[in-house]
C-alpha cells in the first residue's frame, strides 16, 4: 500500500472557531468538508508543504514556529494509506479566501460533527474538541 503523506492545519480564530474548507464539484470526496493542506512534495518538510498550501489555496502566510503538532490521522482508503499530521495554527497574515473553489466555513469545535468530514478526519474531531 502507497502511504501518502498529507500536512494539514486546524486554523482557529481569536474566537476559538476552526476553518473548514468543502472540496469543490468533480474532486475525490466532492462536498465533504476537511482542513486545509495537501501532499508533501519529495524533500519538503510537512510544515514547509503547509505554508506553501496555505499560500495557494488560501492566500495566507504563516512560519513554521506558528505551527504546532496536534495529532494525525492514520487512514486506509481503496486506493493509498493517508498519513496525515494535524498543526493547530492561531497566527497568520492576510485573510483566507477560497483561491481554488472551495467553500469555507469558520466552524465553532462543538459544531465540527455537523459538517461531513473524510473518514479520515473523523477520529479526529474529538481530539481537537477536547483540546480546544
Ligand atoms: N487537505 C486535506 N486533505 C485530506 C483531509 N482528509 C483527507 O482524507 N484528505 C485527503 O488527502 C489528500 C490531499 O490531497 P491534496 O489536497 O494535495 O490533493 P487533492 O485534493 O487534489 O486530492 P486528489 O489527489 O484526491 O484529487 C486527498 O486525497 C484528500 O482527500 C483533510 O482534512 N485535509
Amino acid at each position: 500500500m502507497k502511504v501518502v503523506l498529507v500536512s494539514a492545519v486546524a486554523l482557529i480564530d481569536a474566537e476559538g472557531r476552526i476553518l473548514l474548507a468543502q472540496r469543490p464539484e468533480g474532486k475525490s470526496m466532492a462536498g465533504l468538508w476537511e482542513f486545509p493542506g495537501g501532499k508533501v512534495e519529495p524533500g519538503e518538510t510537512p510544515e514547509a508543504a503547509l505554508i506553501r498550501e496555505l499560500s495557494e489555496e488560501l492566500g495566507i502566510g504563516t512560519w513554521s514556529s506558528c505551527l504546532a503538532p496536534l495529532t494525525f490521522a492514520s487512514h486506509s482508503y481503496d486506493d493509498f494509506h493517508l498519513l496525515m499530521p494535524l498543526f493547530a495554527c492561531r497566527k497568520w497574515e492576510g485573510i483566507p479566501q477560497p483561491k481554488e473553489g472551495q467553500t469555507l466555513k469558520w466552524v465553532r469545535a462543538n459544531a465540527l460533527a455537523e459538517y461531513p468530514m473524510p473518514p479520515a478526519d473523523v477520529p479526529i474531531v474529538p481530539i481537537l474538541r477536547d483540546w480546544l
